[in-house]
């Protein structure tokens, strides 16, 4: 008798890793996508390929299922906060060592983490807002083994007054909640390809995150360029309209030029992607 929940717990950690690692790598094929890893090539970057995502993403799913099985049906407590934090640096590890060092996916872990954490507190289910509410409630708690370094997203945050990674899980995941989720779904309401659909979900985060990649390789003026011109584009009708896509366009010959790449508003679309897709039925491309 005492198995049964063992084996919920287990079959459900299994399907929520699984959809984690697809949903990174929907992100990662996604294109176009301005000045990020796409199928069309590496973006501004230098030291990342789709390749290496797609590798990369895979690296994870023994981290998301762990994730997931050591957070099905606990409360939200300092202990479980550390057990996660624990597990998310070594999957930062497991990452780095299947692309010989490359920071893939760091904010992704971060993000996607504590939402697969969160669906595993609520057994599985829940609505995107309460496993949202529940990750926040998971980032706001202390984790007094999480190493003291200045990273490149905490310099930018600091220098630029305004907030990052840390942020967004703490207050709920607001881009997610209020801009990317519903934007997906009225675009595809409105007719649009899924991959359009998509497109314009990164567009709305990229309106108007304090995205630190973009902050730390191109300063305010990258960040001001990213935000109109991802204005512009769902001003235009979004992708699915040839205005829109000339705006997305102009907005990547623009991002390449300053050398910025949104990769926290990459990591949130992917993160949009898994509540969308465990929180609905899944829509094919
Ligand atoms: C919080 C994290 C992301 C560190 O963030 P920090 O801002 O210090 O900087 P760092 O430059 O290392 O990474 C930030 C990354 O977040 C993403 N990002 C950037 N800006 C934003 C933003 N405004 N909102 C969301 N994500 C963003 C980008 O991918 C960026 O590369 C994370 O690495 C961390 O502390 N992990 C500890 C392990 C842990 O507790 N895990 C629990 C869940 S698995
Ligand atoms: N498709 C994508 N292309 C590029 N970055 C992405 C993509 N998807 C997610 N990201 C996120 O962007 C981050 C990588 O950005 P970036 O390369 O600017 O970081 P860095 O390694 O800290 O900086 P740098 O490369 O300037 O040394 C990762 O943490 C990752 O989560």
């Amino acid at each position: 008798m005492k198995l049964l929940p063992q084996i919920a717990a287990e079959g459900g950690a299994f399907r929520l890793a699984h959809t984690a690692t697809e949903c990174l790598i929907d992100e990662a094929r996604l294109s176009p996508k301005p000045g990020l890893v796409d199928s069309r090539g590496n973006g501004a970057h230098h030291d990342l390929t789709l390749e290496l995502m797609e590798r990369s993403a895979h690296s994870l799913t023994p981290t998301f299922q762990a994730l997931a099985q050591q957070s099905w049906l606990q409360p939200a407590n300092v202990a479980l906060r550390q057990t996660i934090g624990r597990l998310g640096r070594e999957g930062e590890q497991q990452m780095m060592a299947a692309t010989d060092g490359v920071n893939t996916h760091r904010g992704a872990i971060w993000a996607l983490g504590l939402l697969v954490s969160a669906v595993a507190m609520c057994g599985g289910e829940g609505s995107a807002q309460a496993i949202a509410n529940i990750a926040a409630q998971l980032a706001t708690l202390p984790d007094d083994a999480a190493p003291k370094v200045f990273s490149k997203g905490l310099r930018a945050t600091h220098r630029y007054r305004v907030p990052g990674a840390r942020e967004e899980a703490q207050q709920a995941f607001p881009h997610i909640m209020r801009l990317a989720l519903p934007q997906l779904h009225l675009s595809r309401q409105r007719g649009s390809s899924e991959t359009h659909a998509r497109l314009d979900a990164l567009m709305a985060i990229m309106t108007s995150l304090s995205d630190t990649c973009v902050l730390s390789r191109a300063g305010l003026e990258g960040l001001e360029t990213m935000r109109h011109g991802a204005r512009a584009v769902l001003r235009a009708g979004g992708v699915a309209h040839p205005d829109g896509q000339q705006r997305l366009a102009e907005l990547d010959r623009q991002m390449l030029a300053l050398n910025a790449s949104p990769g926290g508003a990459a990591d949130l679309l992917a993160a949009t992607l898994f509540l969308d897709r465990i929180t609905t039925p899944y829509l094919a491309n």
